[in-house]
């Protein structure tokens, strides 16, 4: 199936950054409808912001002063050298303080303001329809929660800030310069921005080169990870030199762009100490001619030098903040992308299972057809006709392939049928409420997937709020209370990643206390493919048959054998019912599918 990535669109390149258009950026703001409920809190970090700022600027200022106070050339208040340096150290001081609350403030906004915005993602990623994972990588839809939130996060507190401080320094450095000397300050921004901004091309050839290199060698790190991954895949095929020989190409791909990475680096060394280091002397060979000329005085030179090193390094910060207001603008658009998706019409609010209505079980499919949202051109259900009434039991049958998981599939609601219709007690379930519909189905999945944590809360997943002893009286009737009892912790005991790895038929029977603590009315069981040994086998066969009492069911069956007590069977075959009966009659038409399906199963057992 064709995967299709998201939010990438035309404006966006291959790093995600997004052009900076007034439209971009008017929606990338919508963003900060997030920081809203914290604007108090966002306006004093801003005045700290203004205030820490503007103290910064007046640093140069005061050094020029206390040059200008030793050398004699200074008058009034500036005349005192002390005065002057207890005024730098305030200076400093309130410099430190109000950069302390600015950062205080701000991360205040954002920590909050983008725990906000994850909790959004997150609640919108499990109301989203399934259609909706159908077409995109599960490693990109995560990627919004963490890297993408990340940029937003940065853009709200730091590149906010500094593209805010940047510029400040930008205009007001320039401002007290021309004020300053107006030669000086034409020369000045005559040379020196022009090297910076040179510096910054260089930087940022040098910053493609470097992802380059991490790349080929993330590259050959996949390598190391397949082969020994399937180390007995590489040696049963004696291929161990076959992926030396490959390992060695790829890292050879990654020395050499890393060598031209640290080319690039070298020369750019050499250009920031001979050109920018030089653009300053030019600056002060010129100045030192005004000073001589008695054009300036010294103290001002110097303040002159330091503004410049000021202005330089925010027109190098504005550059670099430029990209990083891009990559935030990206981002934002494809959080906005998703939290703008369509979610599925289920219960906002969480109610017991108990409160939700029961329905009686009979099901109707009156001629279903379905594609599946991301195959529209391939038809994998047509004209399917089946009815079950309630607490009777199907099975459906039928090669790999035919369409059994989908018909079920169907029935919950996952995707919406293309042609005909569902019906649960004669109404259409498109009609009915989604959370009501699903309350009332209970699936054993083929391959169950238990979420790490205990085995208690894995069946407590049935139904969240289950009591202790219900709890253990659903594991006894699923034959599993005997094998979780082997184990020291009991229920308490750790599952999943991190926990203790149980075996297929001990998953199922933990699935199927799972569904009988939710108590459905109506029952799906996928049988496993994967063969049980029969002690195991027969455990996991009679629950299933205490859990199917009284319910509604339908079987995905694998193995006839286990489905020969039930009122139909449905064979399914490239995505029809060929057959319907019960399995006495079915397996009398020795012409008939099942009938041919049922020997084949004889002769491999
Ligand atoms: N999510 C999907 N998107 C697109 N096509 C799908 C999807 N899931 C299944 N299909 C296709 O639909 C058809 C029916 O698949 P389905 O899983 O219903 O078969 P099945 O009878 O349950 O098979 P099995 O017994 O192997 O589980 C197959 O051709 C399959 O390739």
């Amino acid at each position: 199936m064709a995967k299709r990535g998201f939010g990438l669109n035309g404006e966006q390149d291959k790093e995600g950054r997004k052009k900076i258009t007034k439209e971009s950026f008017r929606r990338g703001l919508r963003i900060f409808g997030y920081v809203l409920p914290y604007k108090l809190k966002f306006i004093v970090g801003l005045v700290f912001l203004v205030l820490s700022s503007l103290t910064f600027m007046a640093f140069p200022y005061l050094v020029g002063k206390l040059f200008d106070s030793s050398t004699g050339n200074a008058s009034g208040l500036m005349e005192d050298i002390n005065m002057i340096a207890i005024g730098l150290f305030v200076v400093i001081l309130l410099q430190g303080i109000f950069s302390f609350f600015r950062v205080f403030f701000f991360a205040q906004v954002s920590e909050n303001a983008v725990a906000d915005i994850r909790r959004d993602l997150y609640s919108k990623f499990v109301q989203l329809p399934i259609s909706f994972y159908e077409k995109r990588r599960v490693g990109e839809i995560t990627s919004r929660i963490t890297t993408d939130v990340a940029q937003v996060q940065d853009a709200m507190s730091i590149t906010l800030a500094e593209l805010f401080r940047q510029t400040t320094t930008l205009i007001v450095g320039v401002a007290i310069i021309m004020w300053t000397s107006i030669k000086l300050s034409l020369f000045m921004l005559a040379t020196f921005p022009v090297l910076v901004a040179l510096a910054l091309v260089f930087g940022r050839r040098i910053k493609a080169l470097s992802k380059k290199t991490q790349d080929e060698l993330a590259n050959t790190n996949i390598i190391v990870e397949e082969t020994l991954q399937a180390i007995n895949t590489v040696k049963a095929f004696t291929n161990e030199m076959f992926e030396v020989a490959r390992y060695r190409t790829t890292l050879g791909k990654a020395v050499k762009t890393a060598l031209s990475a640290a080319y690039y680096r070298g020369a750019f060394i050499t250009f920031i100490i001979i050109g920018l280091f030089g653009g300053i002397i030019l600056v002060i060979w010129y100045g030192a001619t005004l000073v001589a000329n008695g054009d300036i005085e010294p103290g001002s030179l110097i303040s002159f030098v330091l503004y410049t090193v000021f202005i330089g390094a925010s027109v190098g910060g504005l550059g670099e903040l430029y990209g990083k207001v891009q990559s935030a603008l990206g981002a934002t658009e494809r959080i906005l992308e998703i939290l703008q998706e369509q979610e599925e019409p289920t219960d906002k609010g969480i109610r017991p299972l108990d409160q939700t209505p029961k329905v009686n079980g009979d099901i109707v499919y009156n001629q279903v057809a379905f594609s599946y949202p991301t195959r529209p051109d391939i038809q994998v259900l047509r004209d399917i006709n089946f009815s079950v009434k309630a607490g009777e039991k199907i099975a459906l049958v039928g090669p790999s392939g035919a369409g059994k998981s989908t018909i079920i599939q169907l029935l919950m609601r996952f995707y919406d049928v293309s042609g005909g219709s569902i019906a649960v007690d004669g109404k259409d379930i498109r009609e009915m409420d989604m959370t009501t519909l699903r309350a009332n189905v209970g699936v054993v999945p083929q391959e169950v997937l238990l979420f790490g944590g205990t085995i208690r809360e894995n069946i407590a997943y049935g139904r969240p709020g289950a009591t202790d002893s219900e709890i253990i009286e659903a594991a006894r009737k699923a034959n599993a209370y005997d094998f979780i009892m082997t184990f020291p912790e009991g229920l308490d005991t750790l599952v999943g990643e991190r926990g203790i790895k149980l075996s297929g038929g001990q998953r199922q029977r933990v699935a199927i206390a799972r569904a009988i603590l939710k108590n459905p009315v109506i029952l799906i069981l996928d049988e496993a493919t994967s063969a049980l040994d029969s002690e195991s086998e027969q455990l996991v066969q009679q629950a299933m048959d205490e859990l199917m009492k009284g319910r509604t069911t339908v079987v995905i069956a694998h193995r006839l054998a286990t489905i020969r007590k039930v009122d139909k069977i449905l064979v399914i075959d490239g995505g029809e019912i060929v057959e319907e009966g019960s399995h006495d009659m079915l397996s009398l038409n020795p012409e008939g599918i099942y009938a041919n399906l049922l020997k084949l199963q004889f002769e491999l057992s």
